[in-house]
């Protein structure tokens, strides 16, 4: 299979996300390719004999040759997917990739009937999302997608299922907001770019309140099934930033843009019921009965022929899938500027001091 444009700026994303150096030849080999694959054969002069770095980057460059710029990205594409973090876990073997995902201090993954479930499993903050978080999620369904259950689930331990993005993401970072925005654009491309691209069918278990970026994923969910103590908040405007996770798409498209608005631009919060009636949730359970009803209804599920799910999910996923990236991709540039304007940083600043919240 050809890699697409897509396919090339993801993996341009994923370099950054390296937790390794790769070291220099790799490097080189990448900055060819790169090179390669968007400026074509290396047409340039030669530098001088002592410009040593640019002259090992035109030898690497001038190395490929004719090479076609197709497969100098399909190349480059290959060659970071063996350096990414999950590649590198599976590399190892894929049990150690599972442990990998398991051992995670904030997410619980299991297998068993048929099922993988990741759980967010940080009660004491509501399950807010960290950045090691959406790393280890976005493993978690690397492994997921070729494991050998039929159906994944996501849910949340305690009282909430997810309050959304840890504000303190952005506060804490050693180099302070600029390189926390940079970071969370690439890092919240990828991550939804591992919900767009999932093959399974994918299913939220939501146990009680959602908000922010929990609420916008689930129009890339397959099913939703929640208790009704669940809400459903997404206050972009009063945290000074801007949909995410493909929802200023796929909100429209199940609810209509009225309903959206109300949603992503007034931060209406929604009950279980109301989510349902706009079609954001396939069904609402009493709380009382919520797990017992709902798992059982998945084991069933999970029972039915694999790759007769997984194709179905294919045909409707396939025929919007250019349209979610670019999609995600026009969302994470927003909001990295979002994240640097002054109505943000307030915002977040008075979480933080404890002035504010939702
Ligand atoms: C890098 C990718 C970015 C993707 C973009 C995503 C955007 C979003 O998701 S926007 C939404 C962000 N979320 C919020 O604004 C929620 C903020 N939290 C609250 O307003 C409240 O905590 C609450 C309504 C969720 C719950 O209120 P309450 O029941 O009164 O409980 P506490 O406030 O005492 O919370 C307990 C504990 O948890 C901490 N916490 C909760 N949510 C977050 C959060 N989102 N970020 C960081 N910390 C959170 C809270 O600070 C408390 O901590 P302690 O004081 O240490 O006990």
């Amino acid at each position: 299979m050809r890699a697409s444009q897509q396919d090339f700026e993801n993996a341009m994303n994923q370099v950054k996300l390296l937790k390794q150096d790769p070291g220099n030849q790799v490097k080189l080999k990448l900055y060819a390719l790169y090179k390669q694959a968007t400026d074509g054969p290396c047409n340039m002069p030669k530098p001088g004999v002592f410009d040593l770095v640019n002259k090992a980057k035109w030898e690497a460059w001038n190395s490929l040759g004719s090479l076609p710029k197709e497969t100098a990205r399909q190349n480059y594409v290959d060659l970071v997917s063996s350096l990414s973090p999950s590649a590198e876990a599976s590399s190892q073997g894929k049990h150690e990739a599972d442990e990998k995902a398991q051992k995670s201090k904030d997410i619980v993954v299991t297998s068993e009937d048929g099922i993988t479930k990741i759980v967010l499993n940080r009660p004491t903050k509501k399950n807010a999302l960290t950045f090691e978080m959406y790393q280890d999620i976005i493993l978690a369904l690397k492994n997921a997608s070729t494991d050998n259950s039929a159906i994944t689930v996501f849910t949340g331990t305690g009282d909430y299922y997810c309050s959304g993005n840890d504000l303190t993401n952005f506060t804490s970072a050693a180099g302070g907001m600029e390189e926390a925005a940079s970071k969370g654009a690439v890092v919240l491309r990828e991550f939804v770019n591992s919900f767009i691209d999932f093959p399974k069918p994918l299913v939220a278990v939501v146990n009680g309140p959602a908000v922010g970026i929990a609420v916008t994923l689930l129009g890339l969910f397959d099913a939703v099934y929640a208790s009704d103590k669940a809400t459903f908040h997404t206050p972009f405007s009063h945290l000074g930033q801007s949909p995410e996770a493909c929802s200023s798409y796929t909100f429209p498209k199940i609810m209509g843009s009225a309903k959206a608005t109300e949603m992503l631009l007034f931060g209406k919060k929604l009950t279980a019921r109301e989510a349902w009636a706009q079609g954001l949730v396939s069904e609402v359970f009493p709380d009382s009965t919520f797990e017992k009803e709902v798992w059982t209804r998945l084991k069933g599920y999970a029972k039915l022929p694999p790759n007769s799910m997984r194709i179905s999910k294919e045909l409707i996923r396939n025929n919007e899938k250019e349209k979610l990236h670019a999609v995600n991709a026009e969302e994470c540039t927003t909001l990295k500027a979002k994240w640097l304007s002054e109505e943000c940083i307030n915002a977040i600043m008075n979480f933080v001091s404890r002035k504010a919240k939702l």
